[in-house]
């Protein structure tokens, strides 16, 4: 089975958030199971620098005029993925972020991913000699146009697969671009690309889509309710048949606490005591006072998804009860600076470091107690599974991916010894507080709270599972019987 795959971001090339990490790791875990992926990325500055030190590239293709400039299709081999990009420097080469400078979303996005998508749907149309994809597989909006262009072109008969990683960001633009898009007309109606008096590729994504996937079942069921669903609950109760929820994995090989080369102190489910050359190094990084306190970590975007405004109103009262905390994060300045204040207030019992950084984010989960996901809503969440994986005790809101995926510490589960973390739910003050409040009475039993590490690091986090449900998934479009 051959799989293009469409992504804006892929890790170890080029990494915003969650879905780099996705469509780095997925393709390898399909690979097991008999299915090959290749994956086309944009040609931002870091892919194009990675792809070239990989000494692998070559030119498959290239356009005198591709949506205002000259472009080219590379092929690339790097950390086992097997990678078109597009190469079009009027689009993707140039400083700040990759989709917009700090805050700011660049202005052309809109063409930037349609010209990305366009080169999807003419590659799983068969543009290229000797390549041709049984089935396409995009995520997020960026890639989403892709599906309207094969829908409205020449790979309308190829089966195809939309992955939403986050429903918040939707890629709604103007009527005014529909013109420059290259689609005919009757595609800007409800049924296509239209969206709002706009046009949404996200939501034209989600139309055209043989199949949609989520990434837990939660968040799938959630998305189809007018609290969720951001606006296009109705779309996607409307095509509930072809939705289906998988939960992330993550990457076993570079989250494995017996052999990764970001840990002070390698450790395992059986040598636990070993995680204590972790926690010095955090409690030095941040800080902190060396003591036996629970110690609270959080590695996350910081953003109102992310329920980063509920914890800044939370962080006295938590280090009152007397646990101390590592943060982790980068985004809303205004979370920032609530971060930097409240270490201010308690030193040596808050300690921050804002800014993205993938060695420190291994480092916490393997040295802290118990990593806070406050989220208001989420797909599926990573930073709860890396919390597993290195025993590093999860609380959570319960929702999406977070519901599916944690197992809460309630009076039955400790008793079958099953617990791996702690839920909560809503999301507010007083409930983060007892979640906190219960984590630190488990913790306070040495043998309670490390027989929820083991059974935490136990779990299954692998992709394993879900690529073999990804595989059903193709399987059944190929066969015809999906939705
Ligand atoms: N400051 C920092 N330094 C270092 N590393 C940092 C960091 N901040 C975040 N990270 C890392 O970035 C990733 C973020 O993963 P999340 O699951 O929180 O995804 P995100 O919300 O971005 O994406 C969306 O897509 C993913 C993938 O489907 C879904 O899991 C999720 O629910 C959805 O919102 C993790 O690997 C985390 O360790």
């Amino acid at each position: 089975m051959r799989i293009l795959a469409v992504a804006s971001e892929a890790f170890p090339l080029v990494k915003t958030g969650g879905l780099a990490d996705v469509a780095g790791a997925l393709p390898l875990a399909l690979e097991r199971h008999g299915a090959h992926t290749t994956t086309l990325l944009p040609g931002f500055p870091k892919v194009m620098a990675r792809a070239h030190s990989s000494g692998t590239t070559h030119q498959v293709w290239s356009w005198n005029d591709f949506y205002g400039g000259w472009a080219e299709l590379i092929g690339a081999e790097v950390a086992g993925l097997d990678l078109l990009i597009l190469n079009a420097p009027h689009l993707f080469d140039r400083p700040g972020g990759i989709y917009g400078n700090g805050a700011v979303d660049w202005p052309d996005n809109w063409r930037r991913f349609a010209a990305f998508s366009r080169a999807g749907a003419d590659i799983a149309g068969g543009m290229l000699t000797g390549y041709k994809p049984d089935l396409v597989h995009v995520h997020d909006w960026q890639a989403a146009l892709t599906l309207a262009y094969m829908r409205y072109g020449a790979a309308n008969d190829v089966a195809s697969v939309i992955t939403v990683h986050n429903l918040a960001f939707q890629g709604q633009f103007g009527a005014d671009i529909f013109g420059e898009l290259g689609l005919p007309d009757d595609a800007m109606s409800i049924h296509g690309v239209e969206y709002y008096g706009g046009v949404g590729f996200l939501k034209a994504g989600l139309k055209a889509a043989w199949a949609i996937t989520t990434v837990s079942p939660t968040y799938a069921q959630e998305i189809c309710t007018p609290e969720g669903g951001m606006g296009l609950d109705g779309l996607l109760s409307s095509r509930s048949n072809a939705l289906t929820g998988i939960v992330n994995g993550i990457d076993l090989e570079q989250w494995d606490p017996r052999t990764d080369r970001h840990l002070p102190q390698h450790f395992s489910a059986d040598d636990l005591g070993a995680r204590r050359g972790n926690r010095h190094a955090v409690e030095q990084r941040f800080a902190l006072h060396r003591d036996d306190s629970l110690l609270l970590c959080l590695v996350s975007r910081l953003t109102w998804q992310k329920g980063i405004d509920v914890l800044v109103d939370c962080l006295d009262e938590i280090v009152s009860m007397g646990a101390k905390l590592a943060l982790l994060g980068n985004g809303d300045p205004s979370f920032e600076a609530a971060f930097h204040a409240a270490a201010g207030r308690h030193p040596g019992r808050i300690g921050v470091v804002t800014g993205y950084d993938e060695a420190l984010s291994h480092q916490i989960t393997a040295g802290a107690d118990a990593i806070l996901v406050p989220s208001r809503f989420e797909p599926c969440g990573l930073t709860q599974l890396h919390g597993l994986r290195y025993g590093c005790l999860p609380i959570v809101t319960r929702t999406g991916g977070l519901a599916d995926t944690i197992i809460d510490a309630n009076e039955a589960a400790l008793t079958a010894g099953v617990a791996t973390g702690f839920q909560f739910q809503p999301l507010a003050h007083q409930p983060l507080i007892n979640a906190v409040r219960r984590a630190l009475h488990v913790h306070r039993e040495p043998a309670d709270w490390q027989g929820m590490q083991v059974q935490a690091m136990r779990s299954d986090v692998s992709w394993d599972h879900s690529a073999k449900c990804y595989i059903d998934v193709y399987r059944s479009l190929l066969r015809g019987t999906h939705g």
